[in-house]
Formats: C-alpha cells, structure tokens, sequence
C-alpha cells in the first residue's frame, strides 16, 4: 500500500527535510504540502500551497496521514482537522503548554496520533538507556545539557524534556536548575540544565552523570535533519491503518 502524505510547515526547516525523505520513498506518496504564506515556492518539484486551505486539502487529497513539523497551536489545530477526518497525525513539533497538549490528546481519542520530540532513532535509545546508567549511579551528579542551531524556538528542548522525565523516574532528585549565575551553588539532588543556542547546529544532547571521582557521558549527536525526516516518515507509513488512540516512536520501532 502507499500510504498519501499530506506535509505542514513545509518551507521550514524539517518540511524541507521530510520532503526530500518522502520523495526518495517508494512506500509514500505526498498528495499535499503547505505552509503560511507560500508565495509560490516549490520544495523537491512539489508545489507548496497555503496553510489556509488545509481542511479543503485533507478532503478533497484524501491523505492517509500528514506529517506536522510547525508550532504548537497550529499542530494541535491540524490535528483536531485531521481528527473529523479520520486522518492519522505525526507530529515531531516541540514547545506545547499544556492547553495546546490537551488538544494534541484529545485528537487522538478520534484519531491515530503520534507525537515524537525526536524522531532519530539513536535518541530512542538514549531514552532506553539513561535511566538504567541513573539507577546504577543512585547519588551521583546529573546535569543535561542541550545544543541546537539559532533558530530554535522553545527550551529546553522536547527531547530533553522527555530525557529529564526518564532521569526523574529513575532516581530521587529535587528541582530542575535552568542554568547558573552569580552565586549559585549545587544543591544536592538537583538536575541541571543548559540550553545553547549557536549557528546551524542541528542538535545535540548529553547527560552527564559525575560522583565518586568519575564521570559518564551519555550523548547523542544528530549529524543531518534527514535522520528526524526519516524517522518521522517511517511513523508516518507505520501509522497508517493504526487505530484512533495515542502512539509514540518507540511503537514504530518496536513494530
Ligand atoms: N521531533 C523531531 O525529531 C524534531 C522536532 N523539531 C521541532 O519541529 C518544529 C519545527 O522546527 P523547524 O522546522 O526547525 O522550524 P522552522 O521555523 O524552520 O519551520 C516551521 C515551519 O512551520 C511553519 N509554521 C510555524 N507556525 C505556524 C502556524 N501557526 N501555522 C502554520 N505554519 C506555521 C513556519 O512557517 P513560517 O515560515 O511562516 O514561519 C515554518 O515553515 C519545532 O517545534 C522543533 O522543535 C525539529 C527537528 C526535529
Ligand atoms: O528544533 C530542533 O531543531 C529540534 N527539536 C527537537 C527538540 O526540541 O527536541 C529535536 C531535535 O533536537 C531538533
């Protein structure tokens, strides 16, 4: 079966990147792709048209599932039209409070939706592994630091949220210390944590786990936004025939 993709927030820069991993594909097919304001662009020989006409195309392009790499408020309301139209939604967007998330959720009581801070599979492991290394080091440090390129919206980043959750599960830590200055000593129990924003870095996250004389680093580096592309294709093409309910990326690759 090819599964028909319908693409949000296409010009920006995941848009481009699914584009260019779902052209290359022979399982998908992109029936649509939008954004504000087009003015004419096309992205991989498709033509992109406006963000307006999004409830028009989902009815009339029939889509098995579109694919959301935009801003919080518009993913929740592109998933609520996807929702009426029984369409299943893959959402690899950051940065929702938790009135927008609540929409997300509720969405996926209609429909089939997943929603994935990082669609790079070497974070799913990271994910599976961190909380192993912090119960084997009960006590220890824990700082997280996270990288991306200057034009990021939200932080900490989605992935380190997530990461912080799995830390928090794991062990018995205090508050959460966004950054350092002037006199701020460690409290014990604390977790740290550091957003960079710098040039085009496409994204990274590391955990550092310090205490009796040694340290461990857990880090993950994410060489090309084609490996999130990827990722959230291949949710995508998994998540097509999924029934309504609420799926993340450990679903597809544990399938
Ligand atoms: N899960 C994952 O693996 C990854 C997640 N992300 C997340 O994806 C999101 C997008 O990242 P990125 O592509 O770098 O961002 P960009 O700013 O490059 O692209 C966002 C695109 O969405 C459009 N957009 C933004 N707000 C709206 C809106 N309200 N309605 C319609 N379109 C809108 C923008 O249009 P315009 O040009 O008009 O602003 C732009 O084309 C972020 O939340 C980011 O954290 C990013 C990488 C990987
Ligand atoms: O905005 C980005 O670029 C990225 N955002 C995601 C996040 O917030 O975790 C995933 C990735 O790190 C790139």
């Amino acid at each position: 079966m090819t599964v028909r993709l319908g693409v949000t927030g296409a010009t920006g820069r995941m848009g481009r990147a699914v584009l260019s991993a779902a052209t290359g594909r022979e399982d998908c097919e992109v029936v649509f792709a939008v954004n504000r304001d087009p003015d004419g662009e096309s992205v991989e020989g498709i033509d992109i048209e406006s963000a307006a006409a999004f409830d028009s195309l989902v009815a009339d392009r029939e889509p098995t599932a579109v694919i959301d790499f935009t801003g919080p408020e518009s993913a929740a309301n592109y998933a609520r039209t996807c929702a009426d139209a029984g369409v299943a939604f893959v959402t690899g967007t950051t940065g929702f409070d938790d009135d927008a998330y609540a929409d997300l959720e509720a969405a996926s009581e209609e429909t089939a939706v997943l929603h994935a801070p990082n669609f790079a599979r070497g974070v799913q492991a990271l994910v599976n592994v961190v909380g192993e290394a912090v119960r084997n080091l009960q006590g220890y440090d824990v700082e997280l630091v996270e990288t991306h390129h200057n034009g990021k919206r939200d932080a900490p980043s989605g992935t380190a949220n997530r990461l912080l959750e799995e830390i928090e599960a794991n062990g018995d830590f205090g508050e959460r210390t966004h950054g350092r200055e002037g006199e701020a000593p460690r409290e014990a129990g604390e977790i740290g944590v550091h957003a960079l924003r710098a040039g085009d870095i496409t994204g990274e996250h590391e955990i550092v786990l310090a205490g009796n004389h040694e340290e461990v680093r857990l880090t993950h580096r994410a060489e090309d936004r084609g490996v999130f592309a990827a990722g959230a294709v291949d949710a995508a093409v998994w998540i097509a025939g999924q029934k309504a309910g609420w799926y993340d990326f450990a679903d597809v690759i544990d399938a």
